[in-house]
């Protein structure tokens, strides 16, 4: 089951070049460019009005289109009757370009900009094509002290809209206006903390199919996808987690996932549990089964049997019966989540985990876990996602502040993560969360953007007190508000 096709047009995020596309090919077919950069200078006034008061303006224009666009704006500005000022990087603009700006335009050495002030950053956008030096360098070294606002036009430039990385230098805006679709420069790394409150406008540019490199993640790409049996369907039938518990004390973190999977919306969750804490899980748990386990017969007998998915790792340890449950869980062909000490199990010879693992697995790294399995992956969030689910053959959720899923299809950027959710024991509710959407039926891309943005979603509202035992009742909230 997959996402939905008009909200997946509609969550695409596009890459500088495809937006350079899409620009050509609208003009191909007769809409004019000026016609394009007036569509966006209107849409940049709309949002400046609605952001900011009137007070002096100062626009930096790039070379390209995007200082096009600030030229544009700053003669909308003019008409509206604002006080603005215009700087022009290089030569200045030819006259057909600024008609409407007689008398405002500044050379680059007088900008100073005061606090109070409002900036328009339209040096570079989706043309940025090497790191700033020079005299556009100077001009945003200046905006780092004064205070000013600052309104960026299409990205602060400096950030690359396809990676979300600083190239030289870039501002930090406070509004940025993009246009058509965001990129993924506007949700990832340094981009996503530069951008400030985004905006996207419509400019009338046409989507086609295989413009998008990324999609962005919303519960309207797989909203229909959750509690999607009939109403009178038995409980196996809804879906069955299994979760590996770990031995002795350290079940705590498998007992989360236990809880993350009994919110999820799947019929049934059977706790393995390890002798040494069988007893003790048996008293903890009411709406989850508990089976003891001496060996990894019991998951072989559970996968043939009522189990439609496995999560397995968090607080499993590194001992014998963890590598043979492992071995049995990926064996067994279940939807499987592969997470914390079933990632690092094998950190010394990944090989041996990739090539046990099916494309039906959902591997849950942090950061420090990723590094350790996929040594040598590097590069922006985004493509080490990409070259980690092509190097392991499956889905790869890489976790943090903005969190990227990458396998069968575009990958997902999910983005409604709150600092509440560095909280311990957080990303084994969400193992246990996607294990159970993966029992649902659900394909593994698609558990792991819905488990992503629905664990995300269940912090948002909480402050700095949430802890991970309190993360499954809120998570069961969200659900219950998805599906009603
Ligand atoms: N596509 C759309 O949908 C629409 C796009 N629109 C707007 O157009 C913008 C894209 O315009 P664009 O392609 O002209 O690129 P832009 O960002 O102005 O930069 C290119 C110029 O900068 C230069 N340059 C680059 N890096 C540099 C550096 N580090 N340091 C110094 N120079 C550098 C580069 O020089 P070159 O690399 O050629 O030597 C070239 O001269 C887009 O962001 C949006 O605002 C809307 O108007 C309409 C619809
Ligand atoms: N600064 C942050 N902002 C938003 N989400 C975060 C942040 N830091 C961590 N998270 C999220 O919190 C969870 C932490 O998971 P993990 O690192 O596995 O912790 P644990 O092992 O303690 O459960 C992940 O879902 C991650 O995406
Ligand atoms: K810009």
């Amino acid at each position: 089951m997959a996402f939905d096709a008009e909200a997946t047009k509609r969550c695409s995020l596009m890459t500088p070049d495809a937006m350079a596309e899409a620009d050509r090919r609208t003009i191909a077919a007769g809409t004019p460019e000026t016609t394009l950069i007036d569509r966006a200078a209107r849409a940049s006034l709309r949002v400046l009005r609605s952001e900011f008061t009137r007070r002096p303006v100062t626009i930096l224009c790039g070379p390209g289109n995007n200082g096009a666009d600030g030229l544009r704006l700053g003669e909308m500005l003019v008409d509206a009757g604002w006080p603005i000022e215009v700087i022009c990087l290089g030569e200045p603009p030819s006259a057909e370009r600024h008609r409407g700006l007689d008398g405002r335009l500044r050379p680059t050495g007088t900008f100073a900009p005061g606090p109070g002030a409002l900036v328009v950053d339209a040096l570079f956008g989706a043309g940025l094509s090497r790191p700033v030096e020079g005299e556009a360098r100077a001009l945003i070294e200046k905006l780092e002290f004064a205070g000013a606002s600052v309104l960026s036009i299409d990205l602060p430039s400096g950030i690359d809209g396809a990676t979300g990385e600083v190239l030289g230098i870039a501002p930090q805006a406070d509004v940025t206006v993009t246009f058509h679709r965001l990129k993924p420069g506007h949700l990832l790394g340094e981009g996503a903390r530069r951008c400030g409150k985004v905006f996207c406008a419509d400019i009338g540019l046409q989507y086609r199919e295989g413009d998008a490199s990324a999609l962005h993640n919303a519960p309207e790409l797989w909203r229909h996808l959750l509690a999607n049996g009939a109403r009178e369907t038995h409980k196996y039938e809804r879906g069955h987690t299994v979760v590996v518990g770990g031995p002795g004390f350290m079940g705590s973190a498998s007992r989360l996932s236990a809880y993350g999977a009994s919110v999820s919306g799947a019929g049934a969750v059977t706790y393995l549990a390890p002798l040494s804490s069988a007893e003790f899980a048996g008293t903890v748990f009411d709406a989850v089964m508990v089976r003891p386990m001496t060996g990894p017969e019991a998951l072989e007998e559970l996968a043939e049997g009522k189990a439609s998915s496995i999560v397995i790792g968090p607080g499993m340890g590194h001992g014998a019966l963890s590598r043979d449950c492992l071995h049995t869980a990926l064996a067994s062909g279940l939807p499987c989540v592969v997470d914390a000490d079933a990632l690092t199990l094998y950190e010394d010879e990944p090989s041996k985990l990739f090539s046990a693992l099916h494309e039906g697995c959902v591997l849950t790294p942090h950061e420090g876990e990723f590094a350790r399995l996929f040594k040598g992956v590097e590069g922006d969030k985004l493509s080490r996602a990409k070259a980690a689910a092509a190097r392991c053959g499956a889905t790869v959720l890489l976790k943090g502040s903005t969190t990227v899923i990458a396998g069968d299809g575009l990958p997902v950027i999910n983005t409604n993560g709150s600092r509440s959710l560095a909280t311990a024991g957080s990303g084994d509710v969400l193992a246990g969360l996607i294990g159970g959407i993966l029992a649902q039926s659900v394909a593994p891309r698609e558990a792991a953007a819905a488990g992503a943005w629905i664990h995300a979603e269940a912090a948002r509202s909480a402050g700095p007190s949430l802890n991970a035992d309190r993360l499954p009742r809120r998570i069961a909230g969200v659900i219950d508000r998805l599906v009603s």
